[in-house]
């Protein structure tokens, strides 16, 4: 079964998608949650009632060294409760702290990935899932769906998932799901666009034409 994440840290616009759409949680980075207007405090706090027991939350760490990630970790998964994931870069330092997290029982996100061989160490440290950077790899001219089928493949038998990240068109999204990635986690603007269609309005509006040019406003309720 598929996953759908949202990459948002704005609370309304989440909640607005999660009574059309099924996720399974969100995603945040640094940019993300220094771009949301207001009091960041408060955006914590949303966040942790919107998700508590019920959808995933990723929140990726600030620090870089492995004492500033672990100590990190500890507190925001105390404050996001089970399914808290801590999301941490694959570094050096960032292997290590997923080692550790994961030890400690800690789910860990590894974030940033661009490289088969970053997916599967992280994997092997026990991470819950990796996230690819499509579009980022595109950027450089990589070929981003053969990098997460080579993912896919290598993380065989590993529990691990791929949460693929960082899309900027549908194609992207569609294509990665299709070469194994169990999850994506996008953007409200394109959620939005994904399930938009001209064609899809204008037959709604054909529809509403006819049947008022025909019957004016009688529903078809009253009719039976
Ligand atoms: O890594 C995750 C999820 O683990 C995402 O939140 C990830 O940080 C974002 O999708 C990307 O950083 C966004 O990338 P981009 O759209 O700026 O290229």
């Amino acid at each position: 079964m598929m996953k759908i994440l949202i990459d948002s840290a704005n609370v309304e616009k989440i909640k607005e998608i999660s009574k059309y759409r099924e996720i399974t949680g969100i995603t945040t980075n640094p940019t993300i949650l220094s771009k949301v207007e207001g009091d960041i405090e408060n955006i914590l706090k949303e966040l942790k009632e919107f998700t508590y027991n019920k959808y995933e939350i990723h929140v990726q760490t600030t620090e870089s060294e492995v004492e500033g990630i672990l100590s990190e970790a500890r507190v925001l998964r105390k404050f996001f409760g089970e399914t808290f994931h801590i999301k941490i870069p694959v570094t050096k330092a960032g292997l290590e702290s997923i080692k550790l997290c994961s030890r400690e029982g800690i789910k860990v996100t590894a974030t940033a990935v661009l490289s088969p061989m970053q997916a599967l160490a992280a994997a092997m440290n026990g991470a819950s899932y990796v996230a690819p950077y499509v579009n980022r790899m595109e950027n450089v001219g990589q070929d981003a769906t053969e990098t997460i089928s080579v993912i896919s493949d290598l993380l065989i038998d590993y529990p691990t998932e791929i949460l693929a990240a960082s899309f900027k068109n549908i194609r992207q999204i569609q294509e990665v799901l299709l070469q194994g990635a169990e999850a994506a986690t996008i953007s409200p603007e394109l959620i939005e666009t994904s399930i938009w269609h001209p064609y899809t309005d204008k037959s709604v509006l054909d529809f509403e034409i006819d049947w008022k040019n025909k019957f004016g406003d009688k529903k078809i309720i009253d009719m039976i």
